[in-house]
């Protein structure tokens, strides 16, 4: 992933830059596209990269937020469930529907009433797991927007006996926010179930006695202390241990040794379920330590591909001639909506203010901006009332807006140490499915070092990037057809 080190080193680069313009001393690259100056970015970057955009950086935590944040529906995924099942245990059939899976009728309804037909992929494997006899541990990873938050609430809900007022169920997230969304999806599908409670265990959020409701969600922190130091919850009844977002939490200090601090505390036959989007090593052995004997199922994601995607690189001087180009462009083709990716703020706040001026309607996506105004700028995007969104990499990091037909890559995806990012160009044109049939990513090139950068992307990818002029309106009209 591309850091902000590099970023600083831009934007101070462009801010020198000015100052020389200023004194008429413009460093002109040439038409080929070799720039002096890309050598230079890149020494600046090195004598730099202690100095990072604090600002923009970005926590895993509130990526995940933003993800929810602005999900309207399920990630659409073909591949197979993997599941890896404990030996002797029981075999478990995946279910096509929810009647299958004999829920309450109160639950049934609360599903329905959320308008899901029939369980997502992962849900279809995981729940009859989670709501088999005797309890079965779930250790479960699929990407973000795959079902995980309600398959694990349903397993909760259906888990609790609501003559009982004690906590039965604990769920820890890593942050207060996520755990607000969390909350949100268990008050949804328990609407007619109202005997069912729930507390958040959150800072500043003491209750002062032995908690009546059935299911607490918290951070683990807080939730350690209830158990512990405050014992508003009797750990020894709990029947539902839930670790959501586990890639976020072990991100956290401290969250790991907290997490496995309460699980301790847990009866043996606790039901643990612990839940990712990523399995990397570190996730994977905190998941053992959370989870004893799992059961444990795997959603590939889909492979993003750049088959169907027509690429050009477009050869400019400065970024006065790159948004030349993109008028050109924009003059020649029609295009419903566009995401242009910049690398620093400073540019992406200029561009979009040159397209609106332009008369275009812009969205921008800034670093400064809190995770709930970033979520709205891009649901606006999404819904079509802005057509261009203007950003840099850092701000929408794993957003998904399929409709985009037209990525454009002001600046080149490049990681701290000024080598091409392949994993974030693929990213940011390639999904699966994006694009329907056909998509078009357009890559400006500004200097000698990004044209390198851009042929070590053709190498690493095998695909041909053509060049296009945009002086010739003919040459971009024949991009679209
Ligand atoms: N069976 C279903 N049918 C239709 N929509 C569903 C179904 N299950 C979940 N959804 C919806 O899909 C979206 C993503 O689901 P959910 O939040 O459970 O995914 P997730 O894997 O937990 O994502 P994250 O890791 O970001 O929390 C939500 O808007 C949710 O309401």
């Amino acid at each position: 992933m591309a850091t902000d080190s590099w970023a600083q080193a831009v934007d101070e680069q462009e801010a020198a830059a000015e100052s020389i313009g200023s004194l008429q001393i413009k460093d002109r690259p040439e038409e080929n596209g070799t720039n002096s100056s890309g050598a230079a970015a890149k020494s600046e970057v090195d004598g730099n990269n202690k100095t990072s955009d604090d600002d923009d950086k970005e926590d895993k935590a509130a990526q995940s937020l933003l993800n929810k944040l602005i999900r309207s529906n399920l990630v659409n995924t073909t591949n197979q469930v993997e599941v890896l099942q404990r030996i002797q245990t029981l075999r478990f059939n995946s279910v096509k529907s929810f009647e299958e899976l004999r829920l309450k009728p109160q639950l049934l309804q609360g599903v329905y009433g959320m308008g899901f037909n029939r369980p997502s992929k992962i849900q279809e494997t995981a729940l009859p797991m989670m709501l088999a006899e005797p309890p079965q541990n779930l250790i479960a990873q699929s990407q973000s927007g795959t079902g995980k938050t309600a398959a694990f609430v349903l397993a909760m809900l259906s888990h609790v006996d609501p003559n009982n007022k004690y906590p039965q169920c604990l769920c820890v997230s890593p942050t207060y926010e996520l755990a607000l969304q969390t909350g949100k999806v268990i008050e949804q599908m328990g609407k007619h179930y109202p005997e069912v409670k729930l507390v958040y265990a959150i800072r500043g959020n003491k209750s002062g006695m032995k908690l009546q409701e059935q299911i607490v969600i918290g951070t683990p922190g807080t939730m350690l202390d209830w158990c512990t130091k405050f014992k508003f919850i009797d750990p020894k009844k709990i029947k539902v241990f839930v670790l959501d977002e586990a890639d976020v939490m072990i991100a956290t200090q401290g969250h790991q040794d907290q997490s496995i601090r309460i699980q301790r505390m847990l009866p043996k036959n606790c039901q643990m379920l612990l839940f990712s989007a990523t399995f990397e090593e570190s996730v994977w052995n905190f998941a053992q330590r959370i989870v004893p004997d799992p059961n444990i199922i795997k959603l590939k994601r889909e492979e993003e591909t750049l088959d169907t995607i027509k690429q050009y690189y477009v050869l400019c001087n400065c970024k006065e001639e790159k948004f030349q180009a993109l008028c050109n462009i924009y003059g020649a083709i029609t295009i419903a909506q566009a995401m242009i990716f910049c690398h620093t703020r400073k540019t992406a706040g200029w561009l979009a203010g040159e397209l609106s001026r332009e008369g275009h309607q812009v969205a921008l996506l800034s670093g400064e901006m809190q995770v709930e105004q970033r979520a709205a700028v891009i649901e606006r995007f999404r819904d079509g009332k802005e057509k261009v969104l203007v950003t840099t990499n850092v701000c929408a990091r794993g957003i998904d807006v399929e409709q985009v037909s037209v990525v454009i890559n002001f600046d080149l995806p490049v990681d701290k140490d000024g080598n091409p990012d392949n994993e974030t160009y693929l990213h940011r044109i390639g999904r699966t499915g994006r694009f329907g049939k056909r998509g078009l990513a357009i890559n400006m090139v500004d200097s000698k070092m990004s044209m390198n950068i851009l042929n070590r992307i053709q190498e690493h990818f095998n695909k041909k990037i053509e060049k296009l002029n945009t002086d010739d309106l003919d040459e971009i009209e024949k991009i679209a057809s």
